[in-house]
């Protein structure tokens, strides 16, 4: 087996938020690595704490009004404790984001030119000619027809899968080392969707970034990630390679999550969806988060929370169910 290095260490990361109604743990305690050129996804249904996990990476979270603890490191360097001059340079240069809806992500008072060529020159220090064959061939690279014309226009000017084109390509001039992707196809239409998820796949290659990947779209994950974690209610509650997740899933919101799936790529009349809700982050449940909607629960689950516990190599799990009632489960996944 070829032997990766991390380029990024998130250990015990906890993003709690100070609210009217009290502290909202959005985040409570998630670990993670990122590889160097894979592509992680991560999954989970809204609300359990993907985006957030993410800004913070970012340092983008407000800091007047959450509690942030734990630590994310980059080459050995702790991002939560870095100075703001220091981390506006690694925003951009070596983590690069594409968010869910492209045009919010552009400033509609400047042409895509005008803010490829700031990119360039904060984090290249090249010049307005420069930058602009730079920009250019970036535009080129990523699929963008006639980009010497559209390289001079304002985003409302183009359609929205451009756009996100135009994104990745703003991303790429700085050829970050990893690409935070929340959602980047989530508001664009089917077949744009494929064509942006291809141009990310391809990027990769040529670039050999390491991507983040965050959907609530099992199928986008499986087409795009290397491996999953699946995250509910602030807590990363399964870890594997994509094969493992989808052909070995163990945790029985994992299971729930790909049976709701499978049933809608064959049309179903009802979802079989996992029933209840996600809980509100100001108070979850005592034990496993997960217990009152899980039909497997028992009396430990109620009472305190499970530790991951590995399966196989790379696969971890955070259920009581495993060493206990794992067969059980297993025979009622189908
Ligand atoms: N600034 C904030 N103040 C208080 N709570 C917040 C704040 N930002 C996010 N949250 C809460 O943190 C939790 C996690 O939010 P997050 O956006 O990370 O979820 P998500 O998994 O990315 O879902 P989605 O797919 O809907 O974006 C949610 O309960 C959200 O309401």
């Amino acid at each position: 087996m070829i032997k990766t290095n991390n380029i990024l260490q998130v250990e015990h990361l906890k993003i709690y938020f100070k609210t009217f109604e009290g502290i909202s743990k959005a985040v409570d305690d998630i670990s993670f690595v990122l590889k160097e050129k894979e592509t992680l996804g991560l999954v989970g249904e809204s609300g359990c704490g993907k985006t957030v996990t993410n800004l913070a990476i970012m340092k983008l979270l407000n800091a007047k009004s959450t509690i942030l603890s734990g630590k994310i490191l980059y080459n050995g360097w702790n991002i939560l404790q870095a100075e703001e001059v220091n981390i506006r340079k690694l925003r951009g240069k070596e983590i690069g984001m594409i968010f869910q809806e492209p045009m919010a992500s552009f400033d509609p008072l400047f042409t895509i030119g005008e803010q490829m060529s700031e990119v360039c020159k904060t984090h290249l220090k090249l010049s307005k000619q420069e930058s602009r064959i730079q920009g250019i061939e970036m535009m080129k690279r990523v699929g963008i027809p006639e980009p010497e014309k559209r390289y001079d226009e304002y985003p409302h000017e183009m359609s929205g899968g451009m756009l996100q084109r135009a994104m990745i390509a703003l991303n790429l001039l700085t050829n970050p080392k990893i690409l935070i992707a929340d959602e980047p196809t989530t508001a664009l239409d089917v077949t744009v969707q494929a064509q942006v998820l291809n141009l990310m796949k391809s990027i990769q290659k040529e670039f050999g970034n390491s991507i983040i990947f965050i959907t609530h779209d099992l199928g986008v994950i499986s087409e795009m990630a290397d491996r999953v974690h699946v995250m509910y209610a602030g807590k990363i509650v399964e870890k594997g390679s994509t094969m493992e997740i989808f052909e070995n899933p163990k945790h029985p919101y994992t299971i729930g999550l790909m049976k709701s799936k499978i049933k809608k790529e064959y049309k179903a009349k009802s979802l079989p969806y996992i029933r209840g809700t996600v809980p509100n982050p100001q108070q979850f449940p005592v034990g496993c988060r997960f217990h009152p909607r899980c039909e497997y629960a028992m009396e430990i689950c109620r009472e305190s929370e499970p530790q991951e516990t590995v399966v196989n190599e790379g696969h971890l799990v955070s259920c009581w169910l495993f060493g206990n009632r794992g067969d059980e489960l297993e025979n009622n996944k189908s």
